[in-house]
């Protein structure tokens, strides 16, 4: 069997699930994992011959994409701002619009670092620790601290950011009950779980049933739950002038708005990712 058999075997398969382009997408992220290969060696070499070991690695691969998990998480890595991930079950997929929220970020503190003394930056809910670790990378003097509330979830952060060699300073804690002595900062992040049980419904299998909850969906239904708890947070964490960044649910964007208003906010400005959908908020303490 040949690299290009494989190829049209997991297209075919894979079209019904995903459609024809993803499922593309999702055999070429296969084949250059299996094969360690390049686009470019792939196109001189689609006709050679694959060994037992990797047809049988395809075929493995291939019978959990046709039950809805994931890629990221068979392959064990994803990409994001340009860095590769360690994931597994017990971290969300980092996403396309986080990116976006960072390339915000840290489009600002290039701009800021200078005038401000000690720069520091935590993320909370960090999961893979992909905000965080990807803002560390470009900006090296900047302090970076992470929280997040499963243990496991924080083991992977820690993994990505030695293979990112990153320094970030890891904290297990609650944001709705925070019990660690946590200092100030000079920027927050975040993206918390905003998913209410009225859009679970909606959701794609694969994102219900293989990615974990506790990243997702909010506890008792009140989708403004954790920015409610981050904003008492930065009342008491954030520098006077110091700035926060929120992923926030496409459907609440006035209403995130609002609560930050209330909370004593200023400068808030609520943008659009590239699908023109209400995705990231900027504010000022
Ligand atoms: C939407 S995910 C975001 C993960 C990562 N920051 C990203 O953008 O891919 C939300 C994260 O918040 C964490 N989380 C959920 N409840 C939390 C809580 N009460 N305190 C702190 N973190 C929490 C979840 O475990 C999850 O890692």
């Amino acid at each position: 069997m040949t690299i290009a058999s494989i190829e049209k075997i997991f297209i075919e398969d894979l079209t019904g699930l995903y459609g024809p382009e993803e499922a593309g997408s999702i055999a070429w992220l296969v084949i250059g994992f299996v094969c360690k290969i390049n686009r470019t060696q792939y196109l001189n070499n689609k006709n050679d011959d694959l060994s037992g070991r990797e047809v049988t690695t395809f075929h493995r691969i291939l019978s959990d994409l046709k039950k809805g998990v994931p890629v990221q998480y068979l392959l064990g890595e994803t990409e994001f701002y340009g860095s590769i991930f360690k994931v597994n079950s017990s971290v969300l997929i980092p996403r396309p619009e986080t990116e976006e929220l960072v390339d915000w970020v840290l489009k600002d503190l290039k701009i800021r670092i200078a005038e401000l003394q000690e720069p520091t930056l935590l993320d909370i809910g960090t999961g893979s620790g992909c905000i965080p670790i990807s803002i560390k990378k470009y900006l090296p003097n900047l302090g970076v601290a992470a929280l997040e509330v499963s243990n496991d979830a924080l083991e992977v952060a820690k993994e990505n950011a030695k293979l990112n060699h990153t320094d970030i300073h890891f904290t297990l804690d609650d944001i709705l009950n925070p019990t660690a002595d946590w200092q100030t900062f000079s920027v927050i992040t975040s993206n918390p779980p905003y998913v209410t049980l009225a859009e679970k419904n909606h959701m794609h299998v694969n994102v219900l049933e293989h990615e974990p909850h506790l990243a997702l969906f909010v506890p008792e239904d009140d989708p403004l739950v954790f920015y409610e708890a981050i904003a008492r947070f930065a009342s008491q964490h954030l520098e006077k002038g110091g700035f926060i960044y929120l992923e926030i649910n496409e459907n609440l964007g006035q209403e995130t708005v609002s609560l930050l208003s209330r909370k004593g906010f200023r400068n808030i400005q609520l943008r659009q990712d590239l699908r023109d959908r209400d995705r990231m908020i900027r504010a000022q303490m």
